[in-house]
């Protein structure tokens, strides 16, 4: 029987050099654990020698704090329950009531929708993008520069199925979702809800992101419990009935963390071994730092209050004066969230460490790829795949749409589609956007804040936005004459309007300011 703590004793560990928590009247040792956390210290601080089940409930799983720190750790039951100070959501604090999901026809209406019911700390942490959102806007509206160059009188009677793979597991569609972090700020059950609903769909991949409210073991768990749409589905392309899942990596500061953690998901000690839990490893480039993200720096987490009394107890754990609020930047929840990842990655030392650490079965894809240049390097160091990104404008703002990138490979690199998978992600919001994505030779096209906004419906939403898209992509394939994937190819775009900001070639000097302020 664990032993017995009593209040009294847990407000004496009220420091970071005895740094006790009780969540869900169990008590913690954070100590050790504390430098490293990936919300950053000040928030445990915050709540030393308290009970912070509320705070960690908002935006973690109940599961989540044993999977992290090790059982030496749990320290024992409070002995008797603590009046709750500070308490609890980032999505408690609603202001309308949503909209049926029968009213909501495209993505844009989800995102329109989320504005009126979400609250606004998690309107500006999902929507906000880097400084002046150029690379934001310019993510979707260049796939509109693009224009379609539909086939006509072209017998498109026979079902089109979207079934394809990708990195070698069947999957319903193309369109994947992208890794999102704090699910639990939209939606209590956050990623678990993605899941059931890729899951439903015939098995659409699941990215699942290092800073999600849920860890991976947990999804993969909430999706294996799942119904889904059951193995005698006419149309289900993963005939197991589960749905592909890959871990989207970030390296911590301590790489020991992000050793422990892979080992989890990919190694067993059971004879025979047991697969992997996750499908390929998303190594994350393109925020080593964290992006200026000025509308989530502007928006104040809702006001601290230390009553107990029902209308008053919401609150999100960030709102302390030792939180972002306090800080003359603003009060990022996205910058507090970054405090963790290593700034330090590299080509010759990290690609190789994470390969040696990951079973050759386990695909490892670079995700964040900004040049030609670098998809070439991502190729030459063995990369299964790359995800062309810039983080849905979140990281660097004036870095390139991520569909001209796309067409900077097809002009600077094309033999990397035919050795490796290679993917796009940022201002997907249509079908034809999709479309566009595989005809420049994407093997699938991943959706980010669509699904967030989708995910304030729970699962049915997240489930409505994907068929959505499922929907309108089949449209566009036979409007322009073709029903079966293996037939888009980039003749059924006119590029033109774009053509001349795609860079011509791998070189990575300027084509003609060849001046350097320094001769080294
Ligand atoms: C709220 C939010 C959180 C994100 N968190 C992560 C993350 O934890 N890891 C990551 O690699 N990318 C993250 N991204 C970037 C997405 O994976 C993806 O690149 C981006 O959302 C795609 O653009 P879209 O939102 O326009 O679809 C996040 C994006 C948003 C909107």
């Amino acid at each position: 029987m664990s032993p017995t703590i009593s209040p009294t004793e847990l407000s004496r560990h009220d420091n970071i050099t005895s740094l006790w928590i009780a969540i869900d009247g169990e008590v913690y040792d954070f100590t050790e654990f504390a430098p490293t956390h990936p919300g950053g210290i000040d928030i445990l601080r915050q709540h030393a020698g308290r009970d912070a089940t509320a705070a960690y409930n908002a935006v973690h799983s109940a599961s989540l704090v044993k999977s992290v720190l090790p059982e030496s750790k749990h320290l024992g039951r409070l002995s008797s329950p603590l009046p709750v100070s500070t308490s609890t959501t980032l999505s408690s604090n609603k202001t309308a009531p949503k909209p049926p999901l029968s009213r909501l026809i495209s993505v844009n209406d989800f995102r329109l929708a989320a504005h009126t019911f979400l609250p606004p700390k998690t309107l500006a942490f999902i929507s906000s993008a880097a400084t002046d959102c150029h690379t934001h806007r310019r993510n979707n509206t260049t796939y509109s520069e693009i224009t379609l160059r539909p086939r006509v009188l072209v017998d498109v009677s026979a079902p089109v199925s979207l079934e394809t793979t990708i990195l070698g597991r069947a999957v319903a569609s193309p369109i994947f979702v992208s890794p999102t972090s704090l699910g639990k700020t939209v939606h209590p059950e956050g990623e678990l809800e993605i899941a059931r609903a890729c899951k439903e769909l015939g098995g659409i991949a699941q990215v699942v992101s290092t800073s999600a409210s849920f860890s991976v073991a947990d999804v993969v768990r909430a999706a294996a419990e799942h119904p889904g749409p059951g193995p005698s589905s006419p149309t289900l392309a993963n005939k197991n009935n589960t749905h592909p899942v890959f871990l989207q990596l970030y390296v911590d500061k301590d790489q020991s963390n992000t050793a422990s953690l892979l080992h989890s998901l990919t190694r067993t000690k059971t004879n025979p071994p047991s697969p992997s839990k996750i499908q390929g490893v998303f190594l994350t480039v393109d925020a080593p730092v964290p992006g200026k993200r000025e509308a989530d720096e502007r928006v104040p987490p809702p006001p601290t209050t230390t009553t107990t009394t029902a209308a008053s107890t919401t609150i999100t754990p960030m709102a302390t004066p030792l939180t972002p609020s306090s800080d003359n930047r603003g009060s990022a929840l996205g910058r507090l969230m970054a405090s963790y990842i290593s700034p330090s990655l590299t080509w010759h030392a990290t690609l190789p460490w994470l390969r040696a650490l990951l079973p050759p079965s386990v695909p490892l894809v670079i995700k964040g790829i900004q040049t030609a240049a670098d998809a070439v390097r991502a190729m030459e160091a063995g990369a299964q795949g790359i995800v062309i990104s810039n983080h849905g404008g979140r990281s660097l703002d004036t870095s390139p749409a991520t569909i001209l990138v796309l067409l900077e490979l097809q002009r600077c690199c094309p033999e990397v589609f035919d050795r490796m998978e290679v993917f796009v992600e940022g201002g997907v919001m249509r079908g034809t956007d999709v479309f566009k994505a595989l005809c420049l030779g994407a093997k699938g096209a991943g959706v980010g804040r669509g699904v967030l906004y989708g995910l304030g419906w729970g699962k049915d939403g997240v489930r409505k936005v994907l068929e959505i898209l499922n929907d309108e992509l089949v449209t566009t394939m036979k409007m322009c004459g073709v029903t079966r994937l293996d037939e888009l190819h980039p003749g059924l775009l006119n590029t033109r309007a774009v053509d001349h900001l795609v860079p011509e070639d791998l070189s990575e000097e300027h084509p003609y300011a060849k001046w350097r302020r320094s001769k080294l």
